[in-house]
């Protein structure tokens, strides 16, 4: 099963990326999406390539944003692709079942499809406004997710569903009751100045309901 926290990074060079994905795994965090916007095919291979070299030692999964061809090429865990990204269904026929597929969802009928395409989770946002991501989808809210994952359940489909944007350590309570699996976070991560702190807070809130 997946882990419930998945640490988005954030950085506009190499240097700050690799330095905020080793302080999230330092801290405990043992999901990576790597997330690079905008940057040269080489900085983007190279960051990959030290990226998936960092997590395996750590022991970590480690996603790719948007990019499914980089992905297969350093045989990362997965992909994480968006409503304008690569369609998963081809996503699916080039990595096989064995690797990780999220998709992003911003309503039911996206899970819907993500599902019939073959997702394996979907990332479903945003909460809220962030200024981590530019031109959001419409914002969900608690009663949005409640709404969705309700709908989820009179439907009886069942699928990791982790909420993304703007969250922060009081959100995952009140998330975690709407039914949905775990969050996805970059920013609340990234600022804290108590990353390992902050990562077990979070796991506690996370994993509070699991008997093991
Ligand atoms: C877990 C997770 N959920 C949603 C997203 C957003 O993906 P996308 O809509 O493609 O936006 P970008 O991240 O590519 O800007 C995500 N990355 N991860
Ligand atoms: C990638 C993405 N997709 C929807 S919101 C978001 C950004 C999440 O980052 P943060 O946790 O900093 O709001
Ligand atoms: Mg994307």
């Amino acid at each position: 099963m997946y882990n419930k926290l998945q640490y988005i990074s954030q950085g506009n060079t190499i240097e700050k990326q690799l330095y905020n994905i080793q302080q999230a795994l330092d801290a405990g965090c043992d999901w990576i999406q790597m997330r690079f916007k905008n940057q040269s095919a080489k900085d983007t291979f190279a960051l990959a390539e030290a990226v998936k070299f960092l997590c395996e030692e750590y022991l970590a999964n480690f996603i790719v944003n948007d990019d499914l061809h980089l992905a297969e090429l350093i045989s990362a865990d997965g992909v994480h692709l968006g409503l304008t990204d690569m369609k998963i269904e081809e996503a699916r026929t080039i990595l096989g079942n064995t690797k990780i597929i999220g998709g992003t969802a911003n309503t039911f009928e996206d899970i819907q499809n993500h599902i019939k395409n073959g997702a394996d989770y979907i990332g479903l946002g945003p909460f809220r406004f962030t200024d981590t991501k530019g031109k959001l989808s419409p914002i969900l809210g608690l009663s949005g997710y409640f709404e969705i994952l309700q709908k989820m359940k009179k439907n009886n489909i069942t699928i990791p569903v982790f909420a993304i944007g703007g969250i922060t350590v009081k959100d995952v309570n009140p998330l975690m009751e709407t039914g949905i699996y775990g969050i996805a976070v970059s920013g609340l991560i990234t600022e804290s100045d108590e990353k390992e702190k902050l990562i077990q807070q979070l796991n506690e809130k996370l994993y509070a309901n699991i008997i093991v």
